[in-house]
């Protein structure tokens, strides 16, 4: 099976060739790093290829998918382009049994933004079970790794001139301060949320990794569900997905104490989805690598589920600690 990505040397396309290269079932088309940006070749290679992922900035997916022109091309991209677009799939598989047939059936894949991921995973089973409002006024936040800003934000952090807006003793800030993060939409959509929630992410001096989190006043909720309510709803709904593990609360006692390390899913294509607080108020976490389960690894596991390959080829599974 060919597969060629397009934007290899990026942040995100560097991890699907890591994840990639690894295989014997996958035969990669690899450009020279100084033909990265070649009309010609990138035609070439992308109607050759069984399988195209695009790692690249929105306006050049848009553009590239009008170069595709054999029908038995499958692509998948990771921008922004087409997360809402109806044509496309929605590449989060764990949302249902439902998703999981449409991508697998799927010649156009969107991957799902980092932040959507974390919070879709989430919210969307107590939505559904009706134990949240689709009307409940919610809020988010989060702490991400600055390599979710790609190369030109990795160069920002890691450059040593202090002529830099960022400088190295202030390096952690909110952004997307107007509230209008290019994930709502999305993260709206896949939730079937009645109104956006008010998102405020921060970006930390890391390179990657990603903690979500979504507090819930349960006196507001129909039924007033307890933490434990709560802890049990997520539970059963991912029950044997191999990516996404609800923590049992006796492993988050502490928690308050301790902390909840945005980077302790670094390396792998998992979800952990923590329910901390109390009976009043309850605080869910959803933790992963926003190079993993947020971009590269949910990018390959599209693909194995597109192929009809096991799942966990190409990308690490959770170990079974709790
Ligand atoms: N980083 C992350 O955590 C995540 C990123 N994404 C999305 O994935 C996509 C790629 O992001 P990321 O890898 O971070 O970005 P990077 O900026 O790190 O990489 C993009 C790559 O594409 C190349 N490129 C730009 N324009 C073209 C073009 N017209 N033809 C061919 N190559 C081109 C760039 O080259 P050059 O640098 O020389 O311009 C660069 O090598 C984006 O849409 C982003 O929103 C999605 C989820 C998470
Ligand atoms: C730190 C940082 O800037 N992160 C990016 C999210 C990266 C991501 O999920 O990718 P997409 O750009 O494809 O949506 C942001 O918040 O815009």
């Amino acid at each position: 099976m060919k597969v060629f990505v397009d934007g290899q040397y990026g942040t995100t396309g560097l991890k699907i060739h890591e994840r990639l290269v690894q295989r014997n079932d996958v035969e990669l088309l690899s450009i020279n790093e100084e033909h990265k940006k070649d009309p010609h070749i990138r035609i070439q290679f992308m109607n050759e290829a069984d399988v195209v992922f695009l790692c690249l900035p929105d306006q050049a997916a848009r553009e590239a998918v009008t170069l595709i022109t054999n029908p038995h091309t499958r692509i998948i991209d990771s921008s922004t382009a087409f997360r809402t677009d109806d044509a496309w799939v929605y590449g989060l598989p764990e949302l249902s049994n439902v998703q999981k047939g449409a991508i697998a059936n799927a010649n156009r894949v969107s991957v799902p933004g980092c932040h959507a991921t974390a919070f879709a995973l989430a919210i969307r089973p107590l939505v559904q079970c009706g134990m949240l409002p689709r009307d409940y006024p919610i809020s988010c936040h989060s702490l991400t790794g600055y390599s979710g800003g790609g190369r030109a934000l990795i160069e920002r952090y890691e450059s040593d001139s202090t002529t830099e807006s960022i400088d190295r003793f202030n390096r952690t800030q909110h952004y997307s301060l107007n509230l209008d993060h290019k994930h709502l939409p999305e993260m709206q959509k896949f939730t079937d949320l009645a109104f956006q929630p008010v998102f405020l992410p921060t970006v930390c001096n890391f390179y990657n990794g990603m903690v979500v989190t979504v507090p819930v006043v349960t006196r507001l909720l129909p039924n007033q569900p307890s933490l434990q309510n709560i802890h049990t709803a997520l539970t059963d709904y991912y029950q044997g997905e191999a990516f996404v593990k609800v923590i049992h609360p006796e492993a988050t006692k502490g928690m308050s104490q301790s902390n909840l390390d945005p980077t302790l899913c670094n390396g792998t294509n998992n979800a952990e989805i923590f329910v901390l607080g109390n009976d009043d108020q309850v605080l869910i976490a959803c933790r992963l690598d926003n190079l993993g389960k947020g971009s590269s690894g949910a990018a390959v596991q599209n693909m194995n589920l597109m192929l009809g390959i096991e799942e966990g080829l190409g990308l690490t599974r959770r170990n079974n600690k709790t």
